[in-house]
């Protein structure tokens, strides 16, 4: 296979992000960084809570893009129904349900001190 230079592998890589604003699933985790970056920003939290927040919605984001992977190569391999692809399918989405709880849960944990500061 040709060689890439570094500047056209990242190319690849952000026209692939971009290719991901079609799935509505990932376009509701984009709009939740957002959100989380804005609240950063006006809640001006810790460098080491925006690290935690930055990086669990960036952990959502990354198992949404494997997730529409497996799904993409499953549908690509078994257009049929298939009882193993159900559960190859099925799993795939558990990872990101699992992430996006443990997110919920991080900002259940982080913003709560921010809010009381701003209402005391
Ligand atoms: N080929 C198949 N054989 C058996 N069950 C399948 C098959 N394809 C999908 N399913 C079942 O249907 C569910 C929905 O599959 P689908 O591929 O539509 O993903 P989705 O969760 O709706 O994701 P998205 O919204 O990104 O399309 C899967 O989780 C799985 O349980």
């Amino acid at each position: 296979m040709k060689r890439h230079s570094i500047f056209q592998s990242f190319r690849f890589a952000f026209n692939g992000l971009r290719s991901m604003f079609r799935e509505r699933n990932f376009r509701i985790e984009f709009a939740a960084l957002l959100i989380n970056l804005a609240l950063i920003f006006l809640l001006e939290l810790s460098p080491q809570d925006s690290a935690m927040i930055l990086l669990i919605c960036a952990a959502v984001l990354s198992a949404e893009i494997f997730n529409t992977a497996i799904e993409k190569i499953c549908d690509f391999i078994q257009p049929n129904q298939d009882a193993r692809i159900k559960f190859i399918k099925d799993i795939s989405a558990g990872a990101v349900l699992l992430l996006a709880f443990a997110a919920i849960a991080a900002a259940i944990l982080i913003y709560p001190k921010y809010l009381s500061l701003l209402f005391s």
